[in-house]
Parts: C-alpha cells; structure tokens; sequence
C-alpha cells in the first residue's frame, strides 16, 4: 500500500494529489548587517515594511472573510505593535540593518510565545509568517507563497501561515500535511472551516519529495506514499460514505434503540458557534473561557464576559451551555495570574481550581458576569470547576457558585482521586462532566505536551476507562448528569463505549459531532453496553478497541 507517515488529522476528508513544498526560503539577514549611517532613512524604511504588510495582511482578510479575517487582522496587529517598532528603533539607532533589527526583535517575541505552553506556541506560525512578510519587503525578494500549479496538489510545508492557509484555493490545493502544529493552531481551524483535508504534527512531512503521489486522510491522521490504487479507492470509497452517513445524520444524539444522548460542542469563544450550530450541536458542553482571558495584559472586564457567556447562551434557547471556569496554569499561563514561583511539573501544579483558590475574587468576577449572562436568557446555563481533586476543593466551589446565584454548579473530573472518590463529590456537585484528556494525562503520568507518550496518553487505555466508569456509576446512583468533555467524545468508537459505561452526554470539537451522531444511530444502547465490558474487560488498548468494535457491528458502514 506504500509506506506510511502518521500525524494528527485536524480536519476530516481525504485528499489524494502529488506533492508540492512550500519553501519558505527567506534569507536570515546577517548579525553583522550594518547600515550606512543614516538611521532616520533606514527606521522609515522599516516601518513602512511593517505598515505594508499590515495592510496586505487585512486585504487578504476582507477577501477571505470568515475566520480567516479574524486570524489575519489578529496578524496586522502584530505588525503594528508598537512595543515592536520601538524595540526595531533601537535597534536601528544601534546600526543594524532595517532587516536585521525586525528580525531579532521579532526572533525575542518568537522564543516568549514559544516558551508559553501549548495555545500561545501555537501562534509562533503566525508570528514567523509576519516576520518573513516583512524582511523579505526590506530584502526585496519574493514572499513566500503557495506553489503555482495548474493542476491539483497536495501541499506539504514544515508550517502553513494562516495568509496561506486562508488564501487556498480548494480546486487545487486538495489536501495539506504539516510537520509542525497542533489541533488548536489557527492553520487547523482554518482548514476545518475551508472543509480541506489536513494533518498537522506529522514527522514525517520533510521526507515527502515534490511530486511524490500522497493520499491524505484527514480523519485518521494517515499519510500514505506512493499508495496503490486499491488503498486510493478504498480511501476515496470510505470517506464517501462517512460523508454520505454523517449529511443524514440529524436531529438530537440517541442510540438505534432510542436512549437520548446530548449532542454538545465544545468551544473557546462566540466565533466558535456557528460551527456549533451548523453541525447540530444541541448546546455547548465545555466552554472553555480562559481563550478570553489568554494573549492579553489584563483580565476581560465584566462587560466584556457577560457578551462573550451571553452569546453562547442566546445561541442555544432552552439548551444546556456548560461554561467551564477559568482553567489557568500548566500549559495555559495568563500573564496577571503568574503561578506561585518557578514550577517543576506545571501540570501538577497550581492550575485550574487550585488558582483559583488562591485568586477568589478572579472566580467571583467571572461567575458575577455568568450569572448577569444567563438573566433574561431562557438557556440552562451550567458552571462547572476544572482540575477539581477532592471533596473540600468540590464544596468550596459550590459554595462560591451558590453564593453568586448560579443555579447549576458541576465539577470536572480529570483528577484520578477525584474520580476514585466521584461518590462523596456528587453530594456537592449537580453534574460531573469528565475531561478525559486530563484524566488520562494524570491517570497513566504521561504529560499531554510530551509526543513521544502518545501510548500512555490514549483515553482507550483501560485503567482511564475503569475510571470512567467509577464516575458514571457513582453519578448514576445519586441520580447526577455524567458528561464526557475530553477529546475522546470525539472518536466514534469511543463515544459508544462511553455511552455504554453510563455516560449521559457527549461534547466535542463541532466537525466531529455528525459522526459521532451517526455512529450512536447505529448502535442499540445494548451493544453499546456489551463493548463498554468488553474495553472493560482488555488487557491492552488495541485489545479494547478490537473487542469494542466486534459489538459493534453497525459501524462497519461509517468506515469504522
Ligand atoms: C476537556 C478537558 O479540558 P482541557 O483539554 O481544556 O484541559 C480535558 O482535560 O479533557
Ligand atoms: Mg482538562
């Protein structure tokens, strides 16, 4: 079938074309590049490098529209930045060239934003792609753009910029692969919303040669190269009728037999609903609000949150929004909630909850502005506490949730002692909803940010799935709600096993609700109920995935 590169698919569909790279082959002006001494001259002609750029980058934005305006406006503003002229001033008024001050003033941005965990790193591509805009301005040479080609490719790039990503022309470009980028790059969600096939942190992508024939599966994260015929058409055939099963999916989430199960979306933010929307969400289960608090100076003002909750709550008349309070630390750092001092294992550190324990008055601003959201909605606004671990850190919440009026106060359970001991935290706690990502990055100690432990940081791992299961079964015996919100709501397979270890509602990423939705439709809650045993029962991963799927029968037709 030719040899195989695996990453991560990031947007579904499958692309298959020859290989054209991206090359982004802007030359690094010099350390030594001096002026001639006429520093005014030079300093005007770095600004105006930077103010063009700017303007190009909103011009291709009010022809993209959509997502990709907000991206590439996000991008002008960091040509603008005026911390960033005067740190090129300066370094000007010091004798490097126009070029070579942007480079090294934005080179001390790049390593700032790369060092600040995963959602911040994700935007060092933008940043990259800002500063190639502008030196190659100074330099006079070519932007680097997508190759020309009269014919459809699949284009293969170490990172894509948003300004390419957004320009695509999908008649050509059927596909892409990147070596680097996660699934919250702006590169990802922009592929989802063009609906192009992609696979982002793929190893492999610099062993791919121009030309090389690549069949893209940007569901499965599979690269193939130089595939047969067969594997084309066996790829083409599947997506086919995943795309065919997931158009007639609609209506509200339940399995063959008819048990209801929520269809929820996870979202960072109101420019996330219309995917929500679009692809039948039945209410938002996870907003993650700490988006509105990252990448700025201060905490969003009161008004600012009501907006920003209330648009989710007036999206869903009469549907459940969970909004998750701020989850700061670890891999999410805010710049005026800095951590306690220098920590080793961020991740089991002072995050979520615990911060705010120690910033009551952070939590009380922003279930004030929750609780202002919800009035005059008819929406059953839900708040939950992320990284909760034990019974006082449950009832500290409730307390405070209770105290600003919040009707429906929940916890997460991502923390293996709390769902160990899920019985005694349902007596202060309306629902559970577990964040299996967490969970299984602290159940089997394999930190998430790490790629090369992506054994141990799979939710099939058996032992997440025992815990699951704890959870469910002690929320059904106190007559709670019991949500998955991790990642593993998103994988078909696995939505239905969750479903048969008890759990009562799904959210995920929008593009993976139809399948989701389908997957349930084919299967009775009874067969369900027999694969969640049978992953119970395994001795490793790919035992439980197996056995799950052989109860599974009706997922043949989705390709699964
Ligand atoms: C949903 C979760 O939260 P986050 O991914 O935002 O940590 C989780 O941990 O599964
Ligand atoms: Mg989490």
């Amino acid at each position: 079938m030719g040899d195989m590169l695996r990453g991560v698919g990031v947007s579904s569909g499958v692309g298959y074309a020859p290989a054209l790279r991206l090359s982004r082959s802007i030359p690094d002006p010099p350390a030594d590049a001096r002026h001639n001494g006429d520093a005014d001259a030079e300093i005007r002609c770095a600004i105006s490098a930077m103010e063009e750029t700017a303007r190009d980058l909103t011009a291709r934005g009010e022809r993209a529209g959509g997502a990709a305006q907000e991206v590439l406006a996000a991008q002008a503003l960091m040509a603008r930045d005026p911390a960033l002229a005067d740190d090129v001033k300066r370094r000007v008024g010091e004798g490097a060239t126009a070029a070579r001050a942007v480079s090294e003033a934005m080179a001390v941005y790049r390593e700032m934003l790369a060092s600040a965990g995963e959602y911040l790193a994700a935007r060092v591509a933008d940043l990259d792609d800002v500063r190639d805009r502008i030196v190659s301005r100074l330099l006079g040479v070519p932007v680097p753009k997508i190759p020309d080609s009269d014919t459809p490719f699949v284009l293969v790039a170490g990172d894509l910029a948003p300004a390419d990503t957004a320009t695509l022309d999908p008649e050509r470009v059927v596909a892409f692969v990147t070596r680097e980028g996660g699934p919250t790059s702006h590169t990802a969600i922009l592929a989802r919303s063009l609906g192009l096939p992609a696979v982002v942190a793929c190893a492999g992508a610099d062993t791919i040669d121009d030309g090389t024939r690549v069949l893209v599966d940007g569901l499965t994260g599979e690269v193939v190269l130089e595939p047969t015929t067969e594997t084309v058409e066996a790829a083409r055939s599947t997506a086919a009728a995943r795309a065919a099963a997931a158009a007639e999916s609609t209506g509200p989430g339940r399995t063959s037999d008819g048990h209801a199960v929520p269809l929820l979306a996870n979202i960072g933010g109101p420019q996330d609903l219309p995917a929500a929307l679009d692809n039948g969400a039945e209410g938002v289960g996870l907003y993650r609000t700490e988006f509105l608090f990252l990448d700025r100076a201060d905490a969003p003002g009161h008004e600012e949150q009501v907006g920003a909750y209330r648009a989710a709550l007036e999206a869903f008349p009469g549907g459940k929004v969970v909004v998750r309070t701020l989850d700061s630390g670890a891999d999410k750092p805010l710049a005026f909630l800095p951590a306690p001092g220098a920590e080793p294992n961020p991740a089991l550190g002072e995050r979520g909850l615990r911060m705010m324990r120690r910033h009551p008055r952070v939590l009380e601003s922003q279930l004030a502005a929750l609780a202002e959201a919800q009035r005059d909605t008819d929406a059953q606004l839900h708040v939950m506490a992320p990284m909760v671990t034990d019974v006082e850190d449950a009832e500290w919440f409730a307390a405070a949730a209770a105290s600003a009026g919040i009707e429906h106060a929940g916890v997460m359970i991502e923390v293996p002692a709390a769902a160990l001991r899920a019985r005694h935290l349902a007596r202060s706690a309306d629902f559970f909803s577990v964040g299996t990502n967490d969970l299984t990055q602290y159940t089997c100690a394999a930190d998430r940010e790490v790629g090369g432990l992506s054994r141990f940081q799979d939710p099939w791992q058996p032992a997440v799935l025992e815990l699951v299961a704890a959870t469910a079964t002690a929320a059904h015996q106190a007559g709670r709600p019991c949500g998955v919100c991790g990642e593993a709501a998103a994988d078909p397979v696995l939505a239905c096993v969750l479903v048969g270890l008890g759990v009562t509602t799904l959210s995920m990423g929008a593009t993976a609700l139809p399948m989701v939705r389908a997957a349930l439709a084919r299967s009775s809650l009874e067969q369900c109920r027999q694969a969640a045993q049978a992953a119970l029962a395994a001795r490793t991963v790919d035992d439980a995935v197996t056995s799950a799927r052989g109860h599974l029968s009706g997922l043949s037709d989705l390709g699964l």
